[in-house]
């Protein structure tokens, strides 16, 4: 892991900075994020710490209705009797409350799948979403939103050039895989791809979204940590399988995360049984007992558990989202409970009442 993941960054030993770096972590973590049930520091919130002679540098990463927390942070820190000026640098995505990403341990667990279908979810509860597609070594998002063959538009705006995203099924939509050739691989090297993704962090137009979901890249590579550094996602949702092998690669997920300072909001076992087409029992094709394992283990909550459904994949084929084409269908429900908890938490404005029950383990905000 490289040094800079940290979310303070770690001086030389000095006895006195690491004092005063205490202190400061102290006063931010008396406050609350407004509409989330934990304090700025627990929420990932505030990253890049460091403490120069008598001076408070940090980067404040929040949803676009949270901007006041600067002035808040900026004049809660001054007040330290040694503190001569508190630097809070606002880094959020504009117009974007709520910035959440999904990803797993490894490859082909149904990480894309998950995104797809939550966000599906999430629209069907009345929230405004977007999805953004990061997954820089299979990017096929556009392709299970009928999007693939789509291009990308720039539009001009007050703060320059910006792309526009795609629409699809009230869906908001940007992917690197709209910016590749078909058929061509995504080889990017590290500075361009740190470009890219930067890029496309900070310059799609989204309009108003209450929900951000980004798609990561499976794994812990430079590509994830730098999403993680550059983008306001207050929490992450982890995607596995039941397979006892999968425990290990999220484990070390989960751990980068941490490490970064970004919680794990909850955990998605996909492919998790197959109801019996004669007698309806479920029968764990792919093992069974891994997630409840890896929430155990991590403390994470086990949001849900997602049968193998064969119209999945059809579907994602077709380009329609499953929860959208078949809302009752049983994925379709674990997805609206999942989305029911997340506005339960995440306390979106102007919502309707959720039509179904919070899942057992609700989203918690943080763990
Ligand atoms: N619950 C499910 N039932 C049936 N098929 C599924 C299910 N979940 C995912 N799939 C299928 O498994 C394949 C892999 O899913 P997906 O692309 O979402 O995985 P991923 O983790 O995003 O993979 P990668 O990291 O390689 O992009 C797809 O063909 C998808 O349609």
């Amino acid at each position: 892991m490289p040094s800079h993941s940290s979310p303070f960054h770690r001086a030389a030993a000095d006895p006195q900075a690491d004092t005063r770096k205490a202190e400061v972590i102290a006063r931010l973590q008396d406050i609350q994020a407004p509409t989330l049930p934990n304090n700025l520091v627990n929420l990932g919130m505030v990253r890049n710490l460091q403490i120069v002679d008598d001076y408070v540098y940090l980067r404040l990463y929040v949803g676009t209705h949270q901007r006041h927390l600067q002035q808040q942070v900026q004049q809660t820190l001054t007040a330290l009797p040694w503190c001569k000026k508190a630097y809070a640098q606002l880094c959020t995505i504009p117009g974007v409350r709520t910035t959440l990403a999904v990803s797993s341990g490894k490859g082909g667990v149904g990480k894309s799948t998950t995104a797809v279908n939550l966000a599906a979810a999430l629209t069907r509860s009345g929230a405004k979403v977007g999805l953004l597609d990061a997954d820089i070594y299979g990017p096929n998002v556009p392709h299970m939103l009928g999007l693939g063959q789509s291009s990308v538009q720039v539009v001009e705006t007050d703060s320059g050039q910006r792309f526009l995203p795609l629409d699809a099924h009230g869906i908001k939509l940007m992917s690197v895989g709209l910016l590749a050739e078909q058929d061509h691989p995504l080889a990017w090297r590290g500075p361009v791809m740190h470009k890219i993704l930067t890029q496309f962090l900070q310059e799609v137009e989204w309009g108003d979204l209450d929900y951000l979901l980004i798609d990561l890249p499976p794994g812990t590579g430079d590509a994830q940590i730098t999403i993680m550094q550059e983008s306001p996602i207050c929490g992450v949702i982890m995607v596995t399988t039941p397979q006892q092998v999968a425990v290990a690669d999220v484990r070390r997920s989960v751990a980068m995360f941490r490490q970064v300072g970004v919680p794990v909001l909850g955990l998605v076992e996909n492919m998790s049984y197959l109801l019996c087409g004669h007698c309806g029992n479920p029968t764990p094709i792919f093992g069974s007992g891994g997630g409840a394992q890896i929430a155990r283990d991590l403390q994470v909550p086990l949001w849900g558990q997602v049968p193998l459904d064969p119209r999945i994949c059809a579907l994602a084929d077709a380009g329609v989202p499953l929860p959208l084409q078949l809302p009752d269908a049983s994925v379709s429900q674990v997805f609206a409970q999942i989305a029911a908890g997340l506005n339960g938490t995440f306390g979106q404005a102007a919502m309707p009442e959720p039509t179904l029950a919070a899942p057992k383990s609700a989203p918690p905000g943080t763990h």
